[in-house]
């Protein structure tokens, strides 16, 4: 093949544009191209398993729809050299009947077949694509890290669709076409077997062009494929930052790189249609060529008498009727290839390593919460050998009921440390245990009701108030569920118009910043945990709000292990000890005043000046309020006694000046 200049523009244009992305991304690459590509969607056929019996039924009523194909000129042969020849009435009256009944149980065929088809495939797309979501659900965050989800969208939408499009109707007419193709070859060469060899010699160019043809097309699929996926994540992008752009008056600039984006895609289709063109078009006048070879040499054999009319007519339809199979082996073949790269853009998802493997060390007993950081080292799975390391030798050791608040500067490692005592991450060297066992060991079910974590940035699903705050434990009482938005001074639920069963809408974007972290602190607050992790939750409260919430958050705290990510003197005050991050480990454990008295480091990260000042103000406002009440409850006490003292000696001296 010539240069393309289609398919350069398009390659060109994916380098440029998503290439990078492509090569840079360890999960996408071009590792497709040295998988063995057949394999990917076999691996899929036992999803027809379920399905088998529809499946065999389409199959044979297909078969004999294709029987039925191939007798029709068979019996126009028995016409033509029999009753017509013979001029033999009766018989033509028969095989007329006969030829009558076999069109219509070929039309019959073809609707049943039609009607079970959709009832055989539609059920495999559904089953894999909840296998594909359920994958998605326990791979890790270093997978979502590194994929764009308009590309997973686009994985377990589109390819999944090009997937079962081909189980339910290319796969089987690949094989009822190569079988109808043997079968009348076979018939052919028997019929009269030179004009058989012609037909048989005209499928080796027709081969030569499905192999030409077959890399350069499934490349491109492949091309087609991914780019559809970056052009997902534009619009994925574009919907949930709509705020951002708006604000910035950046709605062109987005959309130019949108259109870029889309006219890549076009231009991979594009290329895509132009080797499509030349592969259908060499498998359309390849068979019609033959065919007029086939037409001189039989009409030339007839004239000579070495072949029957009959033969001839019943040769020539069947020829027309092989033109369909093998022109439509094109658009097939080229479904089997964009459906096998589908089936391997697919596979990577089911590949994609899980990392996070379930404990099996069984703790039957409920955890107390005790929780150690052994020596903890952590770095990024895909990060570069000589990468530095966010977490080393980090130690800690949390008592039940203890709360430490973890303080260090913006990206020192806060909420990865946070991260590694769920199992979000796992930790790259050292050990996390709770009650002395490793959380590997632990069931990751158990690990994930015995932590719970409120992040920064929370997140709310498209349900409704109540299935947010309910989702670590969705048996919660109506009563658990108004503590925990006590708790969470998340009041506010009550008066959205159906209250807690209001849906709040994608990703919770109707209510504010600070609402959103109240609920996911409620929804922490009410799966009652025994390790309590609060990763900034309280950012974007205001102050007041803020005092309410730690005020209850004090009660909780104080029946669970806690671990506060602070940035504010006002949260440490909800900790017991506080520990340092400080270049990837812990510097300094102590209590807030021990920090702020010993290490500058903590001074100057807690507390702009004033906001110290307001804070000690504030303690020796209240040690001051304290000694205050105290003072004044012991004048009241003195009070009390000096009247009671009084009282008894007026009733005494009463007394006496009675009895007097
Ligand atoms: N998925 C990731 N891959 C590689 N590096 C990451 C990833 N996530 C975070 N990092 C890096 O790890 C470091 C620690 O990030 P982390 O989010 O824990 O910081 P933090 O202390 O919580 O910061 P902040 O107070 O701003 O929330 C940062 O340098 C950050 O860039």
């Amino acid at each position: 093949m010539g240069h393309d200049p289609g398919q350069s523009t398009a390659t060109a244009a994916l380098d440029q544009h998503t290439g990078s992305r492509l090569e840079r991304s360890p999960a996408i690459g071009h590792r497709w191209e040295k998988r063995r590509r057949y394999t990917d969607l076999l691996r899929l056929i036992p999803y027809l398993r379920p399905y088998r019996t529809r499946w065999a039924s389409m199959f044979l009523v297909a078969v004999l729809g294709m029987g039925a194909t191939i007798v029709i000129p068979l019996i126009t042969k028995a016409v033509i050299d029999g009753p017509i020849a013979h001029h033999d009435q009766h018989r033509l009256w028969v095989l007329g009947a006969v030829a009558l009944a076999v069109g219509i149980l070929e039309a019959i065929t073809w609707f049943v077949r039609r009607f079970l088809m959709a009832r055989a495939t539609l059920g495999v797309e559904t089953d894999i694509r909840k296998d594909l979501y359920a994958r998605l659900q326990i791979l890790p965050m270093s997978f979502h890290g590194n994929w764009q989800s308009g590309q997973l969208l686009s994985r377990i939408m589109n390819d999944l669709s090009t997937v079962r499009r081909f189980i339910s109707f290319g796969l089987m007419f690949l094989v009822l076409n190569f079988m109808q193709i043997v079968a009348i070859t076979l018939i052919l060469l028997s019929m009269y077997w030179p004009l058989g060899v012609v037909v048989l010699v005209s499928i080796l160019p027709i081969a030569g062009t499905v192999l030409h043809y077959e890399r350069q097309f499934t490349r491109l699929s492949r091309m087609a494929q991914d780019q559809a996926g970056q052009v997902a994540t534009q619009v994925e992008e574009a919907a949930l930052g709509l705020r951002v752009i708006k604000s910035f008056g950046r709605e062109d600039y987005l959309f130019d790189r949108f259109d870029a984006q889309v006219t890549h895609l076009n231009d991979i289709e594009v290329a895509k249609v132009k080797v499509r063109a030349r592969f259908w078009t060499l498998l359309e006048v390849i068979p019609n060529l033959t065919l007029i070879v086939v037409l001189a040499l039989g009409a030339l054999a007839a004239g000579q008498g070495r072949l029957t009319l009959g033969t001839l007519v019943a040769f020539i339809t069947l020829m027309l009727s092989l033109v369909w199979p093998i022109a439509s082996m094109g658009f097939l073949l080229s479904m089997t290839q964009e459906s096998m790269t589908a089936a391997d853009r697919i596979a990577e998802i089911f590949d994609a390593p899980r990392e996070i493997e379930d404990g099996d060390g069984g703790n039957s007993r409920s955890p107390a919460g005790h929780l150690e950081l052994v020596d903890v080292g952590f770095r990024f799975p895909d990060s570069a050998e000589e990468a530095d390391w966010p977490l080393r030798h980090v130690n800690l050791d949390l008592k039940p009921g203890e709360t430490l608040a973890l303080v260090g500067s913006t990206g020192a490692g806060k909420s990865v440390l946070t991260s590694l005592i769920p199992r979000l991450y796992d930790v790259s060297e050292g050990r996390i245990l709770i009650d002395g066992q490793d959380v590997r060991a632990m069931p990751l079910d158990t690990l994930r009701s015995t932590v719970a974590t409120a992040f920064e940035d929370p997140t709310l699903f498209s349900m409704s108030v109540r299935e947010n705050v309910t989702l670590g434990r969705p048996d919660a009482s109506d009563a658990d569920v108004t503590q925990a938005i006590e708790v969470a001074q998340a009041h506010f639920v009550h008066d959205l118009p159906y209250g807690l069963d209001t849906r709040i809408g994608e990703q919770g974007m109707s209510l504010s910043g600070g609402q959103r972290q109240r609920l996911s602190l409620a929804r922490a607050v009410l799966s009652a945990p025994k390790v309590l992790v609060l990763d900034d939750t309280l950012s974007a409260l205001d102050v007041h709000t803020e005092a309410l919430v730690e005020e209850a958050l004090g009660r909780v705290l104080s029946e669970v292990t806690g671990i506060v990510v602070a940035h504010r003197a006002s949260t440490v005050l909800l900790a017991d000890r506080v520990a340092l991050l400080q270049h990837g480990t812990i510097t300094h454990v102590g209590t807030h005043r021990e920090l702020l008295d010993h290490v500058p480091a903590y001074r100057y990260l807690l507390a702009a000046e004033d906001e110290l000042a307001d804070d000690l103000e504030r303690e020796q406002c209240w040690e001051d309020t304290q000694e205050h009440d105290r003072l004044a409850d012991q004048r009241l006490i003195e009070h009390a006694a000096s009247q009671e003292c009084s009282d008894e000696s007026h009733e005494g001296s009463r007394a006496q000046g009675v009895s007097r």
